[in-house]
C-alpha cells in the first residue's frame, strides 16, 4: 500500500529563510520538499539528507537533467506535454541516479500515461491547477484522473499539486493520491505542522480503505 508523503511547495525567496523553512517543515513531519531548481545546491549543503522533489515546469526538460542531478535533486519530474520522448527522458533521469516523475496538466487525459510510461516512471503527477503559480483554485475535474491512474497502478506514487489543503485533501486521497504538494495551505497556515498532520492522516486512512477494498 503506498504510504502518505507530504511535499510542501516551499515558497521562501531568501536563502536563510528557505533553509529555516525546510528545517521546520521536516521537523513538522514533511518527508519530501518541493522547490525551484536554482536554489537546490544551496539547500543541499545546509540539509544534506533532504529529499528534493524537483518539479520541472519547463520546456525542453531534457536540458536540465544533469544540472539538477549535480545540484542534489532526488526526483526529477517533467511534464508529459513538454517532451516528445518521455521514455528516453525517464531513462536519462535514471542514468543520473534520480527518480523520475511525469506530470500531466489539467487538460491532458490520464490515458496518455501508457502502461509502459507508468511502469518506467517512479511517480505520476496529476496537476490540479494550471502550471505556473501557487494560490490557484483546486480543479475538481482533475480528480477522476487520479482515480483512473490509481486503478491501473495500485503501487505507484501518485502526486497531486495545486490548490490542495485541508478542504480538498479528502477528494484527492479518496481518489488514490498518496503524494501531496501543498503551498498556500501549509505556508499560509498559523499552524503548518497541524496541516501536514491532517493531510498525512487523511491520505493514510484513504490508502488503508483502498487497500482493504482490494483484499
Ligand atoms: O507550482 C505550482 C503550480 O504551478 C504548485 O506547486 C503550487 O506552487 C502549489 O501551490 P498551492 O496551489 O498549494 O498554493
Amino acid at each position: 500500500m503506498p504510504r502518505a508523503i507530504i511535499s510542501p511547495s516551499v515558497l521562501a525567496s531568501d536563502f536563510g529563510q528557505l533553509t529555516a523553512e525546510c528545517t521546520r517543515m521536516i521537523k513538522g513531519g514533511a518527508e519530501w520538499l518541493h522547490m525551484g531548481a536554482p536554489i537546490l545546491s544551496c539547500v543541499k549543503k545546509g540539509i544534506p539528507d533532504i529529499f528534493m522533489d524537483c518539479h520541472m515546469m519547463v520546456a525542453e526538460p531534457e536540458k536540465w537533467v544533469d544540472d539538477i542531478a549535480d545540484a542534489g535533486g532526488a526526483l526529477y519530474c517533467f511534464h508529459y506535454e513538454a517532451t516528445s520522448d518521455p521514455l528516453s527522458l525517464i531513462n536519462a533521469i535514471h542514468n543520473r541516479s534520480m527518480k523520475a516523475g511525469i506530470a500531466i496538466s489539467p487538460d491532458t487525459p490520464s490515458t496518455v500515461i501508457t502502461d509502459e510510461i507508468a511502469n518506467a516512471a517512479d511517480m505520476l503527477l496529476v496537476m490540479t491547477v494550471y502550471p505556473g503559480r501557487g494560490g490557484q483554485k483546486f480543479l475538481e475535474k482533475c480528480v477522476p484522473k487520479v482515480a483512473e491512474l490509481r486503478a491501473r497502478f495500485p503501487e505507484k506514487d501518485i502526486e497531486v499539486d495545486g490548490g490542495v489543503g485541508p478542504s480538498t485533501i479528502d477528494k484527492c486521497a479518496h481518489a488514490g493520491s498518496n503524494v501531496i504538494v501543498a503551498g498556500t495551505a501549509i505556508f499560509g497556515a498559523s499552524d503548518p505542522e497541524n496541516v501536514i498532520t491532517v493531510l498525512k492522516a487523511t491520505v493514510n486512512s484513504a490508502q488503508a480503505k483502498i487497500a482493504a477494498s482490494r483484499a
